[in-house]
């Protein structure tokens, strides 16, 4: 099975300023749950903007869907196929009712306003929010605007979803309403996550981010291994 993300050796550093990556490679296969963790400022956020093209990394290769990707037009593609759920909901929320923010992409792309009315009562019945379309955006709990953003982007109908911290400020109950619709998609994910509980409840696999590469932080047991 061909791998949803590729990225090889990234290179990458904000204009006058040390590097982020210095040779981060992962690969994330269809039906992973990919978490990325690492400390405060390690880059996850960079990383994940770049396998969007919403950055451009000065070295390295990112194959997304099987295709290598470089220019603007090729990361259109990527992004349509690849829903990214930013970490702030107020980034992704932007119209005055749910309905609007939701059908918003549906109707982008051609969607008639019944069809884009139809995706909006799908996605809310998906996050566990039904009945929430006509509710003002600003005027939701913080868990209920993150669960939104998550709609938004399933409304898309993504082949990968792409999470940054989707429980940073979520209560316990919130949390594992998240983990339970999560849990309940058919996407690849990769998740920026510092909340092990959530982890180990969604995650198939984890990679540490620490100075600019991806490690595994539990590789198999050498000494078991090095002792047959
Ligand atoms: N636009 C920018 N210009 C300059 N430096 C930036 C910019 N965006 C991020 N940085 C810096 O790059 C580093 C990596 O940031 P990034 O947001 O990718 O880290 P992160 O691992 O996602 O952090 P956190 O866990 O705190 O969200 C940080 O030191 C950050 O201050």
């Amino acid at each position: 099975m061909s791998p949803c993300f590729e990225a090889t050796d990234l290179h990458f550093a904000y204009p006058h300023r040390p590097p982020v990556l210095a040779g981060a490679s992962m690969t994330l296969v269809p039906g992973e749950r990919l978490a990325i963790t690492g400390p405060n400022g390690a880059g996850k956020s960079t990383l994940m903007q770049i396998l969007v093209g919403l950055l451009r990394p000065q070295a390295g290769r990112v194959v997304a869907f099987g295709t290598e990707r470089r220019e603007e037009a090729d990361f259109a593609e990527v992004r349509r196929r690849a829903g990214y759920v930013f970490q702030d909901p107020d980034d992704q929320l932007f119209c005055p009712t749910v309905a609007e923010d939701i059908a918003f992409g549906p109707l982008n792309i051609g969607q008639s306003r019944d069809e884009a009315l139809r995706t909006v009562t799908r996605v809310l019945d998906q996050v566990g929010l039904t009945g929430f379309a006509d509710r003002v955006t600003h005027k939701l709990s913080g868990g209920e605007k993150r669960l939104v953003s998550l709609a938004s982007v399933l409304a898309m109908e993504p082949d990968v979803l792409l999470l940054d911290e989707p429980t940073n400020a979520l209560d316990e109950e919130t949390t594992d309403r998240m983990v339970t619709v999560l849990n309940a998609l058919p996407q690849a994910m990769i998740v920026i996550s510092h909340d092990a509980h959530f982890r180990r409840k969604v995650v198939t696999r984890t990679l540490r981010l620490r100075d600019g590469v991806l490690v595994d932080p539990q590789p198999t047991c050498r000494h078991a291994q090095s002792a047959e």
